[in-house]
Parts: C-alpha cells; structure tokens; sequence
C-alpha cells in the first residue's frame, strides 16, 4: 500500500463510485491536497465535482478507492466516525441554501460551533463576527424566510467558516449569488480561509471562480483530465461547451 504523502491534508486514490442506477460517477480519480491550498474541482455539469467533495469527506463511500485525511484512513471508518469527523474537522457550502427555519439568522450561523460544545455565549460572539464580514451582520435576528436567496447563501458561507474547520467543501457556493455579489462574496470566502489555514475544496464549472484557488484539477466524466477549457457558458448548455486535452 502506498501512504499518502506528509503535506497532503488530504489524499484520494483510485476512486470509483456508481450511483445507485448504474451511472458511474467516479472512474479512477487521485489527488492530494496541502494543507492550506485552495483547490478548485471544476469540470462540467455531471463530469463528477459533487460526488467526488461527497467521497472526499466521507459523506460518501466510494466503492473502491482510499481516501486518507492527516495520514487517517476514511475509506476504513465506519458512518458514525464519519458522521464525527465531518462535523468536528469539515465544513460544508451546498450550492442552495438550507437554513434551519424555526432559528434566526445567528442562531443557524453558530449551529456548527454549538454542536461541537462551544458555549452559546461564545457561538454567538464567532457568529456575528462572520455574518459582518460577509456584510449580513444587519440580518442577524431575521429567520431564514425573511432573507433574499442570496444572504441566506451568506449565512451558509458564515456557517461553514465559524468553526474554522481543517478543511471546507464549498460545492458551486456562488450559484445562487447574483454576478455582482459572487466576486466580493469568494473572495471574502478565499481570503478568510487563507487567513485562517482552512483548507478549501471548491468545486465550481465557472472558470471565474477557478482562478481564485492556488490550484485546479479537472474532471470529465467522473475521469481527471489535464485541462477543460470552459468558456463561461450559461449552465444549460453543458458539456457540449467544452474542450479538453487528456
Ligand atoms: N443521486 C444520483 N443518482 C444517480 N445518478 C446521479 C446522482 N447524482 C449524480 N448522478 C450522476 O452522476 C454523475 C456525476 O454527477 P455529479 O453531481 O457528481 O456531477 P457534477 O460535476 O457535480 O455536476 P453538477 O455540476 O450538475 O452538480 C452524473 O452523470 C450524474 O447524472
């Protein structure tokens, strides 16, 4: 067996994964991630991006394949110590917001620190702190519903960065921001997780996006290719839209 490299943070190898209908997600994916990097997934609609955050971070299990966090092996653990790991050493950004409707703003913001036993006091002090830099500090006592799709993208983001986590899945984060508040909303994202050392697993199909991370691998059908050239195209025109070199 090989073992995975000192500096990567995190370390797949050979992953394969097929969805319950059949439909092969991931064909033989490796890759490492340092400690710290800001690593874009990108690739086009189904080309694999949120099955392989989902593998990555034991959300899922892949069929075959290993996938090592700090020299631990994830693919060996069992759904309860996947379940801890996630929420004690990982973050998570979906590309649509899901908030918790019966909490306020704040309250949804500092869940993740409150589950991992930080005080209430203490949850909400790091709480409001995040929703002011992503400019929603004002909103910090509406409820979810009273909040455009956008904040409530933000309050996610605030979420997810709250608890410094070792390392962040951030899938599609800017899809439901309008163009002008992607830029500054990503920005705050990367340059927060820089100034914290989180290490950032983004996957995007948006090469504005891509650029922001230090690096980029590429996906095509569930498979790693050297380069996908995507023009910025609008979502519906897919995979057609694109040209690779493998
Ligand atoms: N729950 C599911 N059941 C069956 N097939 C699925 C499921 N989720 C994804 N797939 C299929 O697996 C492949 C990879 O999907 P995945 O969502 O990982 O790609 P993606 O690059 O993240 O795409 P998107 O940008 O649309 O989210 C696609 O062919 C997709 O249709």
């Amino acid at each position: 067996m090989v073992a995975p490299p000192d500096n990567d943070v995190l370390w797949a190898r050979a992953l394969h994964f097929q969805h319950h209908d059949g439909s092969p997600a991931l064909q033989g994916v490796s890759l490492g991630v340092q400690e710290g990097e800001i690593l874009a997934v990108s690739g086009p609609r189904g080309s694999g991006k949120s099955t392989l955050l989902g593998c990555l971070s034991g959300l899922l299990r892949a069929g075959s394949g290993e996938v090592w966090f700090n020299s631990v092996p994830v693919h060996r653990m069992g759904p309860l110590a996947r379940e801890r790991l996630r929420r004690d050493r990982f973050g998570w950004i979906d590309p649509a917001p899901v908030l918790v409707p019966e909490l306020n703003v704040w309250e949804n913001a500092a869940l993740p620190l409150m589950l991992r036993g930080t005080s209430r006091r203490r949850a909400k002090k790091v709480a409001l702190e995040w929703l002011e830099r992503l400019d929603i500090g004002d909103r910090a006592r509406r409820r979810p519903h009273q909040l455009r799709q956008a904040e409530r993208q933000r309050v996610c983001i605030a979420r997810a960065l709250a608890p410094s986590p070792t390392v962040l899945f951030a899938d599609e984060p800017s899809a439901p921001l309008h163009r002008a508040d992607r830029g500054h909303v990503l920005r705050t994202l990367t340059t927060a997780a820089r100034s914290h050392g989180i290490t950032v697993v983004l996957a995007t199909h948006d090469p504005e996006t891509a650029a922001l991370a230090d690096r980029t691998v590429s996906l095509l059908d569930g498979r790693r290719v050297n380069t996908v050239h995507l023009p910025p195209v609008s979502e519906t025109e897919g995979r057609a839209a694109c040209s690779l070199s493998v």
